[in-house]
């Protein structure tokens, strides 16, 4: 689906967003990438989506489309959720397929509301449908759920991995929170340092949905801070 070959992007004062990435990605994988803050993740997706093209080395989309989702909503506060979803879909069948997002996102009932009268969880839901309005190969998230609370958070993930059991869709999840990952990755990519390389990569063998209280998943967890040099514990334990 999207094969990635030593991309670095620099930018022009020569201060390196990432550096040397190497990577691949099966069709209907979703992969997390996970990082300290700077190591070039947001950069990172920035090139797949086509928005920066100021990098060296290669990556293959073929002819896939993407989507893009980010931290914060970014809906357009003068429309309402039926047309911030639908804003540019000009098709018969993207309006239909606008009602169908709708109801899979959960906002049945609140397609007239505009974006001040949502919740940050139903305005998140609303940039979910709006990213797949043009039915994308992959769909890339840069911390989709980071600025929501808890609960929220928890609901949103989930009607992530529907949309993903439904559809399939390929997705690139950025993300700080390492259980997020766990819960919903396949495989993890972990980049380190400033610029960021790739430190490691973990494969989760677990079939989804998964259980976020998961003894496997934890262990995974103390390996993964482990990495990242977050778990002095174990780190101190084997040396
Ligand atoms: N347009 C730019 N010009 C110069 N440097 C940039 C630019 N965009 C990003 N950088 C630098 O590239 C590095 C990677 O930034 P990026 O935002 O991709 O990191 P990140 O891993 O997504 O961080 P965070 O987790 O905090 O969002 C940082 O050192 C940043 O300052």
């Amino acid at each position: 689906m999207l094969a990635v070959q030593n991309i670095t992007r620099t930018f022009n004062e020569g201060k390196v967003g990432f550096k040397n990435l190497t990577f691949s990605i099966q069709k209907g994988e979703i992969i997390g990438v996970l990082g300290t803050s700077g190591c070039g993740k947001s950069t990172l997706l920035r090139v797949l989506s086509g928005l920066d093209q100021q990098f060296e080395g290669q990556y293959s989309l073929g002819d896939k489309s993407v989507g893009m989702m980010f931290q914060e909503p970014r809906l357009m506060p003068w429309l309402s959720v039926i047309n911030n979803i639908t804003f540019g879909a000009e098709t018969e069948k993207q309006k239909l397929l606008a009602n169908e997002l709708i109801e899979l996102v959960g906002l049945s009932g609140f397609e007239r509301n505009f974006p001040k009268d949502l919740s940050g969880g139903m305005a998140q839901r609303t940039a979910i449908a709006r990213s797949l309005i043009t039915e994308p190969d992959v769909l890339l998230l840069d911390e989709p759920f980071s600025a929501l609370d808890a609960f929220t958070k928890m609901q949103l993930q989930d009607l992530l991995l529907s949309i993903w059991e439904e559809r399939k869709t390929t997705m690139v999840l950025v993300t700080h929170d390492i259980d997020e990952a766990l819960y919903l990755c396949d495989r993890i990519i972990i980049l380190r340092g400033q610029p960021g390389e790739i430190y490691a990569e973990i494969r989760i063998d677990k079939a989804k949905p998964r259980s976020r209280g998961d003894i496997q998943l934890a262990e995974k967890k103390a390996e993964i801070l482990h990495l990242l040099d977050l778990n002095k514990e174990r780190g101190n334990l084997h040396g």
